[in-house]
């Protein structure tokens, strides 16, 4: 077991306000993570630091075997993958789903002239099936909906076997199928052999995959409680991370949660 990401008192200020506050944290290879919190608590800030692209203001980044500002983060960058809705608008709209894929594998965002290797080809067409694109390799990227598109940038960011894997909320504003769906395919994917490490940006707990272990809960840039999800989700550090009280239910790795009344 090795460390793939490790914060030491992170603190991230902007305009004098810490945006991250004394962050410690550490990821395992074998840990698929979820990051919990209210809207403005600093999650994106956080993957943005995990994804080497900012720095700490005070403290320690390391991901892989690298620390932060003593290493070239493009080659960094290309050891991990990473989705996000600004990710996903970078992409051109009359770029084919296939593309999409494929271009990950040069880390571009639109097909120019590359000569693609079949070894690569066939690799994107193996992942296209994987998260049920097959019928859409050969749409454009911005007649698609929103769930296939955030599937098409997951395929994106496992296209070059990533060891860490990151996704800021996968299924934010997808319908209840689309979610459903999405997160059967996580869920399956957190839990195949060889899968790497994973770190996911959420709001609801309805929205962890089962197959996720752990669970960082982040309030106001600081960390509010870590840990095993089984022990550590609960409707005490809800109430902590989110301030309000909730009811807090499990079924079969699936939980919910609802305001208290
Ligand atoms: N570069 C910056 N300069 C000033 N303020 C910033 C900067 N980056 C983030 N912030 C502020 O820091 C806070 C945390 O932002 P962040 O995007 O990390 O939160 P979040 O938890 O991802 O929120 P959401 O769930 O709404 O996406 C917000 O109040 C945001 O306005």
């Amino acid at each position: 077991m090795v460390n793939v990401l490790r914060f030491t008192d992170v603190s991230y200020v902007r305009d004098r306000r810490p945006i991250l506050d004394g962050v410690n944290w550490a990821v395992d290879s074998s840990e698929r993570w979820v990051i919990l919190g209210p809207n403005g608590a600093g999650k994106t800030t956080l993957l943005k630091l995990a994804t080497a692209n900012d720095y700490p203001t005070t403290g320690e980044v390391q991901i892989l075997d690298a620390t932060l500002g003593r290493v070239d983060v493009f080659e960094l960058r290309n050891r991990l993958g990473f989705a996000s809705s600004a990710s996903a608008r970078r992409i051109p709209a009359g770029e084919r789903v296939r593309d999409v894929v494929l271009t990950a594998a040069y880390s571009v965002e639109g097909r120019w002239n590359e000569q693609y290797d079949d070894i690569d080809l066939r690799q994107a067409d193996r992942i296209l099936a994987e998260w049920d694109l097959t019928e859409f390799a050969d749409h454009r990227f911005g007649t698609l909906s929103d769930g296939e598109r955030k599937r098409a940038m997951i395929a994106r960011a496992v296209m070059t076997d990533p060891e860490l894997l990151l996704l800021d909320e996968p299924s934010a504003s997808l319908d209840l199928g689309a979610r459903e769906r999405l997160l059967q395919m996580l869920s399956g994917f957190a839990q195949s052999p060889g899968s790497p490490a994973m770190v996911m940006v959420t709001h609801h707990v309805e929205e962890i995959p089962p197959g996720f272990t752990h669970v960082l809960m982040i309030r106001d840039g600081r960390v509010q409680a870590s840990g095993e999800i089984a022990q550590t989700l609960s409707a005490e550090n809800l109430e902590a991370t989110f301030g309000m009280p909730f009811d807090l239910s499990v079924s079969e790795g699936r939980y919910s949660a609802v305001a208290r009344p």
